[in-house]
């Protein structure tokens, strides 16, 4: 563009949907008049008749053309290119001129083939911004849960190798299982089963404290969360602030054997950094205090250290 012998060219782009200019990008020897529209509408100028019409425009006499806008009062003629490639119009390649005489067929056909050459390059680049989107976008969805929106269990056994394996103080482990959900699949439906497991995935989302923490759909109506820098107190402390709040919540549970509302059971394990904490160790921890809670009679806290359980009663 810089080195093209003319007062002034420009390369304007299209928005995906063809409709709009959303970019232009100019070099030349004279100045510009400033476009106060960073978007505008191809209905406008010899820049957008170009482009609703996808043939290139030559104007010899740019005063005599009413589409004309006048980027600067020294220009006599232009000739406005569009830069397509494979069908896709792209955008338009303006070259603009202060002499009346410099577009002959010759100029035009040299200017055409830079189109063509600029329009490769676009779509090359505007491919790989597509396929940079795309993977993007592929990568968020491998991790997430479809019903919950929390982290899905690929995620979290990410993040518990990276937090197993980094040796900054405790890792905190909590697995939340609702109680009875069977029956209450059984008794008020599935979609029913389903806008509660995603109320309690709100409820675990919300007591994911701190930036590190996070919230994740382990399974069926397993949910995790993990805590690192938590100690045993803390983390028993944030795992019975979610029992309430899920009792708070009162998600009616007509057929629970533990209350009339949904409750939940968790488990929770805390290792200290060191080789010995391993995510399988940290889960299996966590499932068998899951398993005590469950057995000491639902809608409770238990922690499983290795040589005791330790179960905290939640209406204490
Ligand atoms: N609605 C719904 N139910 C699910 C989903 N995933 C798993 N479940 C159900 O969750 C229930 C879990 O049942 P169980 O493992 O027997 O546990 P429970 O009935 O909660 O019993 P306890 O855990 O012992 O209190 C099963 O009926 C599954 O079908 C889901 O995505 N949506």
């Amino acid at each position: 563009m810089r080195r093209l012998p003319v007062p002034i060219a420009s390369i304007i782009l299209l928005d995906d949907g063809g409709t709009r200019f959303v970019k232009e990008v100019w070099a030349g020897d004279i100045p510009l008049a400033e476009i106060d529209m960073a978007i505008w509408d191809v209905s406008m100028g010899i820049a957008g008749r170009c482009a609703r019409t996808g043939k290139p425009q030559l104007i010899a006499d740019v005063a005599a053309d009413p589409d004309y806008v006048m980027g600067n009062p020294t220009v006599r003629s232009e000739y406005v290119v569009p830069i397509r490639h494979r069908g896709r119009l792209h955008g338009v390649l303006n070259i603009e001129s202060t002499g009346d005489e410099f577009f002959t067929a010759q100029t035009c056909a040299v200017f055409d083939a830079i189109a063509h050459q600029v329009a490769g390059a676009i779509h090359l680049a505007r491919v790989v911004a597509e396929l940079e989107a795309a993977n993007r976008k592929l990568r968020e969805l491998s991790l997430v849960d479809g019903l919950t929106g929390l982290a899905n269990r690929r995620c979290l056994d990410e993040r518990l190798a990276d937090a197993c394996a980094d040796g900054q103080g405790p890792l905190a482990f909590l697995l939340i299982d609702a109680d009875c959900f069977k029956q209450l699949n059984d008794a008020l439906g599935h979609l029913h089963g389903d806008e509660c497991l995603r109320r309690l995935a709100r409820l675990c989302a919300g007591t994911a404290t701190g930036d590190d923490g996070l919230a994740a759909r382990y399974g069926g109506d397993e949910l995790a969360l993990l805590l690192p820098g938590r100690d045993v107190a803390a983390a028993l402390a944030i795992a019975e602030r979610l029992r309430r709040r899920v009792e708070e919540a009162a998600m009616a549970h007509p057929v629970s054997v533990v209350a009339p509302w949904v409750t939940v059971s968790i488990g929770v394990h805390v290792l200290p950094p060191g080789p010995a904490r391993t995510p399988s160790r940290l889960l299996a921890g966590a499932d068998r205090a899951l398993y005590a809670a469950k057995l000491a009679g639902r809608n409770r806290v238990a922690e499983a250290p290795p040589s005791r359980t330790l179960a905290v009663d939640a209406r204490a």
